[in-house]
């Protein structure tokens, strides 16, 4: 054991996981106990609430994931030995993950490329042009009001001074050119080559609202017929707020963070993937920090309401749902909540290769059009 892991298992010691201690060490000369100690973690990880699990814990999950896809990897199964270090990247803590990182890439080095198994042009989706969505999916209203302030690449002055410091949201245009993804993400495909084996976090129903709602895990591929063929909304898969440029890297490199989230000397707090099938909907809600919402492929409507109508928007009493209106703008009960009836908003379609601004506590709604990924760009200031 190297001193990074004997610096992790004396934390889990320390926090009475000798039986984990123990199993890890066997490892070295019986790496079958991998699989063991890795259950033991992954009941640590959901004994309680889940930010009360001591790092320790999740340090000590992702090395078993380590321990246990080496294992796997040396029966040759290669696809689960995948599936475990994806698990331990997403579950896990950050000490291993250089770690759990190399050891995937090693593995699709080793691996037959995935288009081997399945032909590419089955996976072809072909992506909606911008003009290609139906208004009547659209909640009562939309798109007749004033339309969203729009700017072309503005200065980080101009950005600062007429967008960040006062809060007003805005479609930013030609900002997003260069971003390698807007030539490679059109193919949907490209996904599937890239990382088609990786297990990646999916939301399965209508809304996370909506009853029957839940979160599955599926590999890229699965997920990628799922946007070929949605079903019905009920079992529409969304690939919904995910860290997926932390666990993969290679689709890092195809984003571009944009300098506007330096503004206010804040920190970037997330970049998350919003990835899925035509009619995706986030229902009313809203966020603490400042966000650039990049629409990368396909289009997306969205509606927002400033923080000053709150009260007038019913938030949740749930402390979990405090930042969701209990409105439901695809179905408006305006009898229930009367005083959501006529508040001002604004709404647009935000099309490929534009940024939406929208400041912190601004409520919005978002709906897809057409297959589409976005990124958010979530940052706070000091
Ligand atoms: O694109 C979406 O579906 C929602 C995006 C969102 O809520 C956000 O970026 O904060
Ligand atoms: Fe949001």
């Amino acid at each position: 054991m190297d001193a990074l892991e004997e610096s992790v298992l004396a934390s889990v010691w320390r926090q009475g996981g000798f039986a984990f201690c123990q199993l890890m060490r066997k490892c070295r000369s019986d790496p079958s106990m991998a699989e063991e100690a890795h259950d033991l973690a992954w009941e640590q990880l959901h004994l309680g609430d889940w930010h009360q699990v001591d790092c320790a814990w999740r340090d000590g999950y992702a090395l078993a994931c380590v321990y246990w896809a080496e294992e796997l990897r040396r029966k040759g199964d290669h696809a689960e030995a995948t599936r475990v270090l994806d698990m331990g990247l997403m579950m896990g803590g950050l000490a291993f993950r250089p770690r759990l990182n190399a050891a995937i890439s090693s593995l699709s080095q080793a691996s037959e490329p995935p288009s081997a198994v399945r032909g590419d042009d089955q996976l072809t989706v072909q992506v909606a042009s911008s003009t290609s969505f139906c208004p009547f999916v659209l909640p009562p209203g939309s798109l007749q009001g004033p339309p969203m302030r729009t700017m072309a690449f503005p200065s980080i002055q101009k950005f600062l001074q007429e967008l960040f410091a006062p809060g007003v949201p805005a479609i930013l245009t030609d900002t997003m050119a260069h971003w390698p993804a807007m030539e490679k993400w059109k193919d949907l495909s490209y996904f599937h080559k890239i990382a088609g084996n990786r297990t990646v976090p999916v939301e399965v129903g209508e809304t996370y609202l909506a009853e029957g709602w839940k979160q599955e895990l599926m590999t890229m591929s699965r997920f990628l017929d799922r946007i070929h063929d949605p079903g019905d909304s009920t079992s529409r898969a969304y690939l919904a707020q995910h860290p997926l440029f932390d666990q993969i890297p290679e689709l890092q490199r195809d984003i571009v963070t944009p300098d506007y989230c330096a503004c206010g000397d804040g920190e970037l707090h997330s970049i998350n993937a919003w990835f899925g099938p035509s009619g995706t909907v986030t229902p009313l809600h809203h966020d603490p920090h400042h966000n650039l919402l990049a629409q990368v492929v396909g289009t997306k409507y969205v509606r927002l309401y400033s923080p000053e109508l709150s009260d007038s928007l019913h938030p949740f009493s749930d402390p979990m749902l405090q930042n969701s209106s209990q409105l439901d703008l695809d179905k408006p009960d305006y009898e229930r909540f009367p005083l959501a009836e006529k508040l001002a908003f604004v709404d647009c379609v935000l099309g490929e290769g534009q940024m939406l601004y929208i400041p912190p506590k601004w409520w919005h709604y978002v709906k897809s059009l057409s297959p589409s990924f976005s990124v958010s760009f979530w940052w706070r200031s000091s």
